[in-house]
């Protein structure tokens, strides 16, 4: 029988036994699971029951009684409790391992496929300092103003300097802003008591052209005082920096832009080249955070299509138009839609930017347009997906595969709803062919995949 009657505070010697997806050690004791922080398989440890549930619980490495010969040990700790490197104390190789399994696992127990054929994952040359952006919450702590990151569920505000996985000289501003800010007394946005200015601190930083863009995320468009000398100083310090601008962000739920964006110095934009071709990436647009390996998953993609000049391309999901603008040299027609307006801009014009003619893109869902393309009788021979999280929806598989390409090949952030979907192709007579995994996200648990349908 499961024992239940675990209190707080109880201690256990116990072996972990896995891995959860997020990077938590999974203990069993009487068949009762605990997860727990900073454990790896294979370790033996003494464990402090921390919380109770119905059939599962919480609890902490008191003392490691064994250590994994993959544990990473110089891993400064508050990089597990933030989550910036949830799997930063496993050595690189075994998060690769790691990241394959879960993808066969998901195609198993998902889309009913046992040992699907992944492809090993293609690991990054830079494992850390990565990341072309950054988006760091701010808060007053001990009355100073501070950057840092949440504690994992929560917001309390653990301060950070040194970012790991963030280039450094995104790092570098950040800690320029805070000390300039801290010396004219800005005072930080406070969840409780509604009261202060700045929320989050934004920077983008282009990986191949270094162009930088600053956004201050604050909860009304008045500069507090001396904020405006601050920035011309910023400015100065890092000639990178090439637009700063001022997002407005009233409210009190927990999205970090607000809609409305004021330029306060230089362009709306910053320029960053993919695959020799050049973009321009406005502040709310969506922009690949690790741009080597974005290359690495398009160049993936478009393998799989087995491209031909005669080619007519959907890229749908296209943010400012990167998939279909990397290949429409080398296809007839490339059609994308978007649904916020602001990167369909920045599509449009990259277009141009890059002497594009071939390339037509609409704002809006891709669950609305699809279906009005399949009417007007656009009849795509590969259809490109890109979809967030939450995956593609129904209406635009249905419509997508009503229009017959002969391949699709979907690029997707979370393999779990990539699942759910293959089974929908398939029922729509589109059949898995291949699946590589491309690790955009080194020293976290996320993982990134591109995969190919083919018509039955
Ligand atoms: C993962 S990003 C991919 C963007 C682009 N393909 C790239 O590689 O940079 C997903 C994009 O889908 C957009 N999006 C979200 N929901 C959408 C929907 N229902 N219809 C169309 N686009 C959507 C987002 O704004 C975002 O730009």
């Amino acid at each position: 029988m499961v024992m239940t009657n675990f209190k707080k505070n109880d201690t256990f010697e116990a072996e972990v036994i896995d891995l959860t997806h997020e990077g938590q050690g999974v203990v069993k004791i009487d068949q009762f699971p605990f997860f727990v922080d900073n454990a790896l398989p294979g370790e033996q440890i003494k464990m402090r029951v921390l919380k109770v549930g119905k059939s599962y619980g919480f609890g902490r490495v008191d003392e490691f009684l064994k250590q994994s010969p993959s544990r990473v040990t110089s891993l400064n700790l508050d990089y597990l409790r933030t989550g910036i490197a949830d799997f930063g104390h496993l050595i690189y190789p075994e998060q690769l391992k790691f990241k394959h399994q879960q993808v066969v696992e998901l195609l198993y127990k998902t889309a009913h496929k046992p040992n699907y054929p992944v492809l090993p994952v293609l690991g990054a040359t830079e494992t850390l300092r990565y990341r072309n952006k950054a988006q760091v919450p701010v808060q007053m702590v001990e009355g100073q103003l501070t950057t840092g990151f949440y504690r994992k569920h929560s917001h309390q505000l653990v301060s950070v300097e040194d970012f790991y996985i963030q280039h450094p000289e995104i790092d570098a501003v950040i800690l320029s802003l805070r000390n300039a800010l801290r010396t004219v007394h800005v005072k930080a946005y406070d969840e409780q008591t509604r009261r202060g200015w700045l929320r989050h601190i934004v920077v983008r930083r282009g990986y191949h052209t270094g162009e930088m863009m600053v956004t201050l995320v604050a909860t009304s468009a008045q500069l507090p005082q001396g904020v405006d000398t601050v920035l011309e100083q910023l400015k100065e310090n890092f000639p990178n920096i090439k637009s700063i601008q001022l997002n407005i962000n009233k409210s009190t739920g927990s999205f970090i832009l607000g809609k409305t964006f004021k330029v306060l110095y230089g362009k709306n934009y910053i320029q960053d080249t993919m695959l020799g071709k050049t973009f321009q990436i406005s502040a709310p647009a969506f922009y690949q955070v690790n741009t080597a390996q974005a290359e690495r998953l398009y160049q993936t993609a478009y393998d799989f299509a087995n491209l031909s000049q005669e080619d007519i391309i959907v890229d749908a999901y296209s943010g400012i138009g990167t998939i279909g603008l990397d290949l429409a040299d080398r296809v007839a027609q490339v059609y994308g839609m978007e649904v916020i307006p602001q990167a369909v801009e920045d599509a449009q014009h990259n277009a141009k930017l890059n002497h594009i003619e071939n390339a037509h893109y609409e704002v809006g869902t891709a669950e609305a347009i699809m279906p009005q393309w399949l009417q007007k009788g656009i009849k795509p021979d590969v259809i490109f997906v890109d979809p967030p999280r939450k995956g593609l929806d129904e209406q635009f598989i249905k419509a997508a595969t009503a229009t017959n390409p002969r391949t699709i090949v979907y690029v997707s952030c979370n393999p779990a709803t990539f699942a759910r979907d293959v089974l929908r192709f398939e029922a729509e007579n589109y059949t898995l062919d291949k699946v590589q995994p491309v690790d955009l996200f080194p020293q976290t648990h996320h993982i990134e995949l591109v995969a190919s349908f083919i018509r039955n």
